[in-house]
Order: structure tokens, then sequence, then C-alpha cells
């Protein structure tokens, strides 16, 4: 197995020039000789964005792709497979202006939303806690929690997150929130103490409740299956289910992609895609975060409605559904959590969830000077 960059040239929209280094085996995308690309100056071989698009956007149904290509799209998405690069900073600054920093933009984003009532969707993990090793001690800072609960008295605010909808609610633990868990399909309204709060609001929606003992069972011959591989977390997100492999040794992903295949090919009503290194497994209904966006807009009866400027911040192939929704809509924009250059439908950018906190506190300032000069009036 040879290591070699690979630089992303783009054709169509000239945007990224990204360098991710590849580990390139003997895969379905790199093995016929005629579909090997050309080697690119300076020793990189460039493929078309397209090409990367179908590397990067596997969503592998039942387990009828190669293997190999599993393999290389967890190690595509893997960030210690990106380097610094001349062409990197390069590739970073043309991105740059393409998605430019939401905070840097902060007065131009409150202009376009003068009159609007925004609405604020925010992603958990990668955006309002930083990434770790281990899933289950994700914690959300006291401040962050804190700059959340002010936010959500201001504007209405949901939680959209691969997570369960309990565990993440125990992570966020502020009742005010709206929460959409296991990527959208189990969503619930506030407990109690939102202005926003709608009707009775317990659980609004759960679009895949029929596959709930499909999951079970799956989770426990995951659990079965990927034990002999050191590291391998398989956690039961309740409608959906994530294969960690962060902890698992390079050496072993291919065994542990082959584990999970041997599962899922019994399976051909799941589907899986991936995240930050992590296989997702759910449900093949069409429903996703941008799903749970609209729905949710709708719930807070801002459904064909001119006047609502929501807000998505996500870091996540997953969130990738919302932004698109957005995009489509023309109503909003999307916010990308991320330090590297990534294709995306996000308007806008973020480098880290602390810069995420200080997007969000300024949101609240701008709001309570504008109640202030209102009152003022
Ligand atoms: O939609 P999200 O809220 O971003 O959830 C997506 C997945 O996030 C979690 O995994 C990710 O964060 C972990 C903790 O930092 C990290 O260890 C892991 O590598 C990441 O993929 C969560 O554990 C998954 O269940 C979610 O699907």
């Amino acid at each position: 197995m040879t290591k070699q960059n690979v630089v992303v040239s783009d054709a169509d929209s000239q945007i990224m020039n990204m360098a991710i280094s590849v580990a390139v085996s003997n895969s379905s995308i790199f093995s016929a000789a005629a579909e090997k690309p050309p080697m690119a100056p300076g020793g990189y071989i460039s493929i078309s964005r397209k090409r990367l698009m179908n590397l990067k956007n596997l969503d592998i149904i039942n387990g009828g792709e190669r293997l190999t290509s599993w393999v290389d799209s967890m190690k595509a998405s893997s960030p210690t497979h990106i380097q610094s690069s001349p062409c990197l900073v390069k590739g970073q600054s043309s991105w740059m202006l393409q998605h430019p920093s939401a905070l840097d933009t902060f007065d131009k984003i409150i202009e376009v939303s003068q009159g609007k009532q925004i609405v604020m969707f925010l992603d958990y993990d990668g955006t309002l806690s930083p990434i770790v090793e281990d899933p289950d001690r994700a914690f959300m800072s006291d401040s962050m929690r804190k700059t959340v609960k002010q936010l959500a008295r201001c504007f209405p605010t949901a939680i959209v997150s691969g997570r369960c909808r309990d565990k993440v609610y125990k992570f966020v633990r502020l009742a005010e929130l709206y929460y959409a868990g296991s990527h959208g399909m189990d969503i619930k309204g506030p407990a109690k103490g939102s202005k926003y709060k709608k009707g009775s609001q317990g659980v609004l929606c759960q679009p895949a409740s029929e596959f709930l003992p499909m999951i079970d069972e799956v989770y426990k011959l995951l659990v079965e299956k990927t034990k002999s591989t050191p590291g391998a977390k398989v956690e039961n997100n309740k409608f959906c289910l994530s294969v960690h492999f962060r902890c698992v040794d390079e050496k072993k992903w291919s065994e542990l992609a082959s584990q999970v295949r041997s599962v899922l090919k019994e399976y051909p009503q799941l589907r899986l895609s991936q995240g930050r290194k992590v296989l997702e497994i759910r449900p093949t209904i069409k429903w996703d975060k941008g799903k749970a966006l609209e729905f949710l807009l709708e719930s807070l009866g801002y459904a064909n409605c001119n006047d609502v400027f929501p807000v998505y911040i996500g870091d996540d192939r997953t969130d990738e559904d919302a932004f698109k929704v957005l995009r489509d809509r023309g109503q909003g924009f999307g916010i990308l959590v991320s330090k590297i250059p990534k294709e995306t439908s996000a308007t806008y950018s973020l480098q880290e969830p602390a810069e995420v906190m200080d997007f969000l506190q300024r949101l609240v300032e701008w709001k309570r000077q504008a109640v202030r000069s209102q009152a003022m009036l």
C-alpha cells in the first residue's frame, strides 16, 4: 500500500484545491490502469470533483460496494490524512472566499436577516462540543450551555443530532429546546420554559418507529461481530446505529468494514453512510436532517413563510442535507464548522466549537440590543 497526496481538481467551479493524503490500495477507484488519473505537477494525483464526491459520499446500500471502496472512503474522511502543503494553504484561502467566516461577515448576515424571524438549528458533536475519542465523554462546556440557553430565549432553537435524543439531551440539559435525535428521526418539542413552545409538545415525529426491533437486532449482531476488533465501538442511537473507528488501528479498518458489511448484507432495509470516523447505519426511509429542519419549521408555524430566516450550524456530512434544504429554499443559510476546506452546501464557515460559541453570543448580543432599541422608540 502506498501513500500519495491527492489534489482535488474542481473543473466545474474551480473552488477547491484541497490536498488530502489517501492511502491508495488496489481500490475500485484506482485499480484499473485506464482509470488512473495522470500525475499532476508536484507528484499529486489529480482527480475530478465528481469522482471525489463519489468516493466521499459513498452511500453504501446493503453492502453491495466493494470492500476497498468502504476502506478508501473511511480513509478519505479521516482527518489524520490531512497534511499541510502550500497547495492546501492556497486551497484554504480560495475556499474561505467561497465560504467566509460567519464571524467576519456577522454584520452582513444580520443585515439580510432584518425583519425576519431567525430560527436556530444546531448540530451537537463537533459543533457544540469538541470531537473527543470517547463518544460517551463528548461533554458540552458550561459556557456553551449558558450561551445556548440565552440563544433559546432570543430565537426558537433546535438541536439536530445523529445521537439518540435522550443521549443528546443528557449532554445539553436544556428543556427549552427542540430536539431532533437519530439524524432527525426522533423529534420532540420543548418540555418547558420556551416562549416558542406550541401545544403540548411531546414527541412530534418518529418516522422510523417500525425499524426499532430491526435496529436493536442489528445492534446486538454488530456488537458481537466487531468485538474482536480492538477500539471498535457500536453505539445504539435508537433509530440508527454508529460504528466508531476513531480508536481502531488503521490497519484494522478493512477488517472492521468487512465485519460491518457481513452483518448489513442481510438487511437491505438499512443503509450505510459516513461521518467523522464513524460508519452510520440507518433505515432507507427518505428522512434526514434536512427533512427534520423542514418539519420543525412547519411545526413552528413557518411553513410557506417568507419572513423566516433559518440558520443551521453543523460540521458533518449528515448536516449537508440541511444545508441543501436551505440553499434550495433560498432561505437563511448553513454554516459549516471545519478547519479544512470541504465540499459543502453551507454558505459560511466557522473553524471550531469555540467560534460557534462566539457567533451565538454575538447573535444574542445583537438581539438584546435590538430589543432595547425597540423599547426606546
Ligand atoms: O449529528 P451529530 O450530533 O454531529 O452526531 C454525529 C455522531 O457524533 C458522535 O460521534 C462523533 O463524535 C464523537 C465524540 O466527539 C467522536 O468520538 C466520533 O468519532 C465522532 O464521529 C456520536 O457518537 C455518533 O453517534 C453520532 O452519530
